[in-house]
């Protein structure tokens, strides 16, 4: 078992470099599997726990992967195997991301019930809605959900109740392969949608309108393998602007793309922090009397929920009364308890969080409770008095590449421990379970 102990007060310096995002490159590695001919090369791929995930996936389902230094090399020429190993598909939910290509390519596909961060139910009917309208019979049974269809998938027209950002790239990679043309309406708008379409048509495919409301794929008949390079990760690049902004610090946020990081940059300039585009990146240059303000996570181009926690924990020191309204996952609020710990003034009123600040943040004993609470936890460490010990990191290494090596380089008081068994908190059957199913030693 291991902890990060973060003793607060230093104020960060510096600059860090951002990785290729984890949202992109889980569903392009999926869509690799989509190429009957050619090797794929796909490059900038940050070194996560969830990489090692999805590449387990696809060698079980028969496709080579090769992965060193960030560059991952797929070739998915073999006949493929199609039902997906349950114990990756609940360790991570975008596992689920390989039914459209396999629907596509060979017209069946079985796999286990998706799993995840404890964030909320996260249903997948608008990934079935839209395989059933291109023609796939869906069944679910035996924590299996089994898609099959006679020949090929159908082109139709989709129109999704919520603009989510799964069901939008499984049924695109779905169409692409589709006899006829596909319309996908109310579809996701986000910039990994956009990264996911340009490597989709640098594979053959013809995919228009990725990155707006309405998407229209021709299906093709072949897919080729590719080049293509990861967008950088938008949420590990505002993870670091807020852990600078908290510490009322100065650094250069590097390798990121300041358009994706709009809906941040425009709350924490509300809130005075300094925000400058420069030549290699962003700079944020913090301020040590924050504003209060309200946010409401919504889908792109709108406050993003994956930013939600670390949001929180930088509004724990502002002036004032502030509200965090979650409208994209019905549950994402766990991470509060865990501040509470650390003597936060947060009340949970329905889908809000209603921040009294400043508080006097105190280091205490806190769980990552899902991936970005597991930041926002150590955020919030970087200013309490005295220490705080975040423990069950394997949520934090799903998303960030070395979070505690980069935070020390720009001057935290930070490390990474292993804890005795004498000192390890008690944890649920299904957290040591998942402890125990790493892929990756460097994970284990
Ligand atoms: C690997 C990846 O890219 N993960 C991101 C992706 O997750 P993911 O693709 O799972 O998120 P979705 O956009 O699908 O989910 C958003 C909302 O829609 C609901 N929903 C979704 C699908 C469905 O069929 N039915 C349904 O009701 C979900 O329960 C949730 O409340 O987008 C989320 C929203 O930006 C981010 O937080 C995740 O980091
Ligand atoms: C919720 C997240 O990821 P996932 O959808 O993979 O659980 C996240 O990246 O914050």
């Amino acid at each position: 078992m291991e902890k990060i102990i973060v003793h607060g007060g230093k104020r960060l310096s510096g600059s860090v470099k951002i990785e290729g995002a984890k949202n992109a490159v889980l569903p392009v590695i999926a869509a690799s599997m989509l190429a009957t001919k050619g090797t794929s090369k796909i490059y900038n791929v940050p070194e996560l726990a969830d990489v090692y995930t999805i590449n387990e996936v696809l060698r079980y389902l028969n496709t080579s992967v090769n992965y060193e230094k960030k560059t991952i090399m797929v070739n998915a020429m073999a006949d493929l195997f199609t039902e997906a190993p349950f114990e990756y598909v609940r360790k991570m939910r975008a596992s689920f991301l390989v039914m459209g290509p396999l629907l596509a390519r060979v017209g069946h596909a079985k796999i286990a019930l998706p799993g995840g961060c404890a964030i909320g139910s996260r249903p997948i009917d608008q990934h079935l809605k839209g395989f059933e309208a291109m023609g796939a019979k869906v069944t679910i049974g035996n924590g299996s959900i089994e898609a099959r269809v006679d020949g090929k998938l159908k082109g139709s027209v989709i129109y999704l109740d919520f603009p989510s950002v799964g069901a939008t790239e499984n049924i695109m990679m779905a169409a692409t392969l589709a006899e006829g043309e596909t319309v996908l309406e109310n579809a996701a708008c986000e910039p990994e949608i956009v990264n996911l379409a340009q490597y989709l048509n640098a594979m053959g495919a013809k995919v228009s309108g990725a990155g707006t409301g309405r998407v229209t794929i021709k299906g093709v008949h072949e897919l080729c393998g590719a080049e293509h390079r990861i967008l950088p990760d938008r949420i590990e690049a505002g993870t670091y602007m807020i852990a600078a902004a908290i510490t009322g610090g100065n650094v250069l946020v590097e390798d990121t793309d300041i358009k994706d990081l709009r809906p941040l940059i425009a709350k924490m300039r509300d809130m005075g922090v300094v925000i400058k585009e420069e030549a290699k990146g962003v700079r944020v240059i913090g301020n040590d009397h924050l504003q209060a303000v309200d946010a409401k996570t919504m889908p792109h181009p709108g406050f993003p929920t994956d930013l939600q926690a670390q949001m929180m924990a930088l509004l724990l020191k502002a002036n004032g009364t502030s509200v965090i309204t979650e409208t994209v996952f019905e549950n994402r609020f766990m991470h509060v308890e865990e501040f509470r710990r650390m003597n936060a003034a947060i009340k949970i009123d329905g889908r809000s969080a209603v921040i009294s600040g400043p508080c006097d943040l105190q280091g205490a004993e806190v769980a990552a409770t899902d991936l970005r609470a597991g930041a926002a936890l150590v955020i919030a460490g970087l200013v309490a008095k005295g220490y705080t010990k975040v423990s069950r990191l394997h949520h934090i290494d799903r998303g960030y590449v070395d979070l505690t090596g980069k935070l020390r380089a720009l001057g935290a008081d930070i490390e990474r421990v292993s804890m005795n068994d004498a000192e390890q908190p008690v944890v649920s059957t299904e957290e040591a379970l998942q402890g125990t199913l790493s892929i990756n030693p460097k994970f284990a």
